[in-house]
């Protein structure tokens, strides 16, 4: 229980943290306000720790009496404000390349956007998405990096062969998450047409290579933070 919850404990007026600006894909941009309520029953306020991390802290008033109960719980995040000093894989599949390509452009202009050093960044090509699991768990194991990012685009043909490679890129990144210990992260489109794929790689529906890279940096700093043994 920090003194500041047990400050906020002593108050009639709890205050109260409440999230103003807030999108999915720019989480960082988050911004907090304090209001107060006569009635409150959460108090909920970030601290942040240093270089990339927050706690946040909730204490609930479960009577509304006045005595303030205050059940303190810890919820760990990683931080998305700056990447510098971590170091990145990105393993990327060669088959359909046209749509590759773009992934991992999205993918490094948001490593660069988040200060990640091109020195800190590895590129591994792989034929397919069926060849991204061996290779994500080895760099994992290496403890090169702290976190893996896995790219690939597999598009449906007419046989089932589709559903054979969009198997083995899910159970093999996963795999290699838990197996090495380092994030390893779902980067693979899985689409029907190539024009979905399209629409993913830099179209009108985003860049799914940027939006992976942004996980892969709050992964990175979730267990550089939070998570170290
Ligand atoms: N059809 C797609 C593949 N197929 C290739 C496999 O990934 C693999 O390289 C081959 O079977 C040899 O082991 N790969 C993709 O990435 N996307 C596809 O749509
Ligand atoms: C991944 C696929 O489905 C594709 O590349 C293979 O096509 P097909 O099923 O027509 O052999």
């Amino acid at each position: 229980m920090s003194a500041s919850a047990l400050a906020f404990g002593q108050c009639n007026r709890v205050p109260r943290a409440t999230i103003l600006n807030s999108t999915q894909s720019q989480p960082h941009r988050q911004l907090f306000s304090l209001s107060f309520q006569r009635q409150s029953v959460t108090l909920s306020f970030t601290q942040f720790l240093g270089f990339g991390s927050s706690i946040e802290r909730h204490c609930k008033d479960q009577n509304g009496s006045g005595s303030f109960r205050t059940d303190a719980v810890r919820e760990l995040t990683g931080s998305v404000i700056s990447a510098k000093g971590h170091r990145f894989a990105i393993v990327v599949a060669r088959f359909n390349d046209l749509i590759t390509k773009k992934l991992l452009e999205g993918a490094l202009d948001t490593f660069k956007n988040y200060s990640v050093r091109e020195e800190d960044i590895d590129v591994v090509w792989v034929p397919g998405c069926f060849e991204i699991g061996v290779v994500a768990q080895h760099l994992g194991k290496s403890q090169k990096y702290h976190a893996i990012l896995c790219i690939g685009a597999v598009i449906r043909g007419d046989t089932s062969h589709y559903d054979a490679v969009v198997n083995a890129a899910t159970s093999g990144v996963l795999s290699a998450g838990l197996n090495s210990g380092t994030p390893c992260i779902f980067g693979v489109l899985t689409c029907d047409t190539l024009e979905q794929a399209f629409n993913r790689a830099g179209g009108k529906s985003g860049n799914k290579g940027a939006e992976t890279a942004l996980t892969a940096i709050e992964m990175a700093s979730l267990f550089e933070h939070h998570l170290k043994p």
